[in-house]
């Protein structure tokens, strides 16, 4: 046990400090494993939770508590806090950390840590972890132990929130806690100053730009409308205002009018030629062709309002610099004549030849895409890799409601999509539907496990089990793969084929297990009312011929006329 310290220096105090002071500025939640470092956040939190200021999330794995924490954030709009023990555990939460850099999504890691004296005397769980996350936190800031954290807790929520210089985004605050690391014995959960204290609202980052009225006067333009990830309804409301086609790819959430292309990837290598300028939203992550598209030298170009995050670095970019709403109005134009039309006539067709291919699988991405988008889910989780292209063939503009759809295209990573798919349905308390690749399931299944006690959010996680990760068939592996010059190095390597039973994991897990064979099923499962939380829902599929499929598609698409309207 520690000697005796002065109240205000006690690692307990500080943990209280911490924690009022996030609770004061409106953060509400805390995501927390398990740990004896990090144990006066825990007493802490305990008492604010008790007070009913606070909402603490326990997940056994660090990995998998930081991509809950990404989801919490991003569908309360607030930062979500996340603590842990020293040593590897921090270690766990890079991967959602750089996920949330690329997204600017508001992470606090509270990274527990052994004082000073401690360190380089072999103490066990001690490494250098105060600047453990790189350029990937806003803000590194150590409370060292029994000094008060005010200044580095005020710090820490700046940085936070962003301005208009930095992005808002994840925050590390290393927090060196001294022995005791318990509360004092006559110290109860009940009791202590926290009904004094008084829960604010988060203020974020600067509000949304006003947007102008449209500008008078504009030229007819052959313009297209690009919307990445993250580009938000603003983006639809341009191309809308303008009467220009909008390739929106599924998580840009400006997908719902007419004005949107369904089979905008397919359809750019008819149309390139035709295309005069681009204006760029959000950031897309999705396609090949619309990178050759920006990166044209003839077709000018400009993206509205950068997200400060590091996606597009200055100078790296060929674009025209706009500082208003009119500029870019006046930049882009309105759609000349027949333009949209020309658009939405080879949309139409290229959905006739979608619609005629032949396919090996009784159930493709595509119907699951198809009959998922038709159930519209209040809030939608896309899976990286194929699912999230499926969608972007086949969701539907102008759907039945628009719906908040999340994916992890900061990085695309396959990692974490369970997590965040559990922390965006505990956040939202909306039903929340995740769609994924199996390989992408394996990845976080063990974020199946859901702490006992604490109220289950609403899931259905889809899981398209084609039994491998089916993606590279359709990149230039597919044709080394064809060729046999490697055996089956890209099988084994890159599809990386497994044979995991869903439903003895959704057994272990208490999971409810629906599986579903056909588009026709899958909607009656979707459609089922069911009492379970959390459902698991597999559908079992081929992969053997998707290469070709994918190949006849844009062969065929790639070789219609532009109409003569
Ligand atoms: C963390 C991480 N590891 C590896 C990758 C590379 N990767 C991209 S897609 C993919 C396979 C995904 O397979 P699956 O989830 O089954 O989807 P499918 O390709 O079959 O549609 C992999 C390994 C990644 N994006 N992120
Ligand atoms: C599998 C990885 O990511 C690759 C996935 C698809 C991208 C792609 O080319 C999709 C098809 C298209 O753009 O039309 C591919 C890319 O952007 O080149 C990604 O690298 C991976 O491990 O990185
Ligand atoms: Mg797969």
């Amino acid at each position: 046990m520690g000697m005796q310290q002065p109240d205000e220096q006690r690692a307990i105090t500080t943990a209280r400090h911490v924690l009022s002071g996030l609770i004061r500025a409106g953060i509400r939640d805390l995501v927390i494993s398990p740990g004896s470092r990090s144990a006066p956040l825990a007493y802490a939190a305990a008492e604010a939770e008790a007070a009913g200021i606070l909402a603490i999330h326990v997940r056994i794995d660090e990995r998998s508590a930081a991509f809950m924490a990404l989801g919490l954030s991003q569908s309360t709009g607030r930062p979500v806090a996340l603590a842990a023990t020293s040593g590897s555990a921090i270690g766990q939460m890079l991967p959602a950390v750089m996920e949330a850099n690329h997204t600017a999504t508001p992470l606090l890691v509270l990274s527990a840590d052994r004082p000073d004296e401690l360190h380089g005397t072999g103490a066990s769980q001690s490494t250098r972890q105060k600047n453990l996350f790189g350029e990937h936190v806003r803000l590194a800031a150590n409370v060292a132990a029994g000094v008060d954290p005010g200044d580095q807790v005020q710090q820490a929520l700046a940085a936070l929130a962003g301005d208009q210089h930095s992005a808002a985004g994840p925050v590390q605050l290393n927090l060196q806690f001294r022995d005791p690391l318990v509360p004092a014995p006559q110290e109860r959960i009940i009791g202590q100053a926290w009904t004094a204290i008084e829960p604010g609202v988060w203020q974020g980052s600067a509000p949304a730009q006003q947007l102008g009225m449209p500008a008078q006067d504009l030229v007819p333009r052959r313009t297209v409308v690009i919307a990445g990830h993250g580009a938000g309804a603003e983006a639809q409301r341009f191309a809308q205002e303008l009467g220009l086609p909008l390739f929106a790819e599924p998580s840009s959430n400006a997908r719902f009018s007419a004005n949107a292309i369904g089979h905008y990837r397919p359809l750019i290598a008819v149309g390139m030629d035709h295309i005069e300028r681009v204006v760029l939203f959000g950031r897309p992550t999705l396609s090949r062709p619309v990178g050759k598209l920006l990166a044209n030298p003839v077709i000018d170009s400009v993206i509205w309002q950068p997200a400060p995050v590091a996606w597009y670095e200055a100078g790296r970019r060929r674009e025209t610099p706009v500082s208003s709403w009119s500029q870019l109005q006046e930049f882009a134009g309105t759609g000349a004549e027949n333009w949209l039309a020309s658009w939405q006539q080879l949309d139409a067709q290229a959905l006739q030849v979608r619609q005629g291919l032949n396919h090996e699988s009784a159930i493709t991405g595509v119907d699951v895409a198809e009959a998922i988008w038709e159930h519209s889910p209040e809030v939608l989780l896309l899976g990286s890799s194929n699912i999230v292209r499926d969608f972007d063939l086949a969701a539907r503009p102008a759907a039945k409601r628009s719906m908040a759809a999340h994916a992890n295209r900061g990085l695309a990573g396959i990692d974490g999509t369970i997590a965040t798919a559990l922390g965006l349905a505990q956040g939202s308390k909306q039903r929340t539907l995740a769609v994924m690749g199996d390989i992408t399931f394996a990845h976080d299944a063990s974020s199946l496990s859901w702490t006992p006690g604490e109220e289950q959010p609403r899931v259905d996680l889809v899981v398209y089990n084609d039994g491998g990760g089916a993606i590279f068939s359709t990149l230039e592996h597919g044709a080394v793969d064809a060729s046999g010059r490697y055996a089956n190095a890209v099988e084994r390597l890159f599809a990386t084929p497994q044979q995991l039973s869903l439903p003895a994991l959704a057994e272990a897990y208490g999971w409810q297990y629906a599986r579903a064979a056909s588009k026709e099923e899958l909607s009656a499962v979707l459609a089922s009312t069911q009492p379970a939380n959390l459902r698991l829902i597999e559908v079992p599929a081929s992969r053997s011929s998707l290469r070709a499929e994918n190949l006849e598609l844009n062969q065929q698409v790639g070789q219609l006329a532009w109409p003569e309207l």
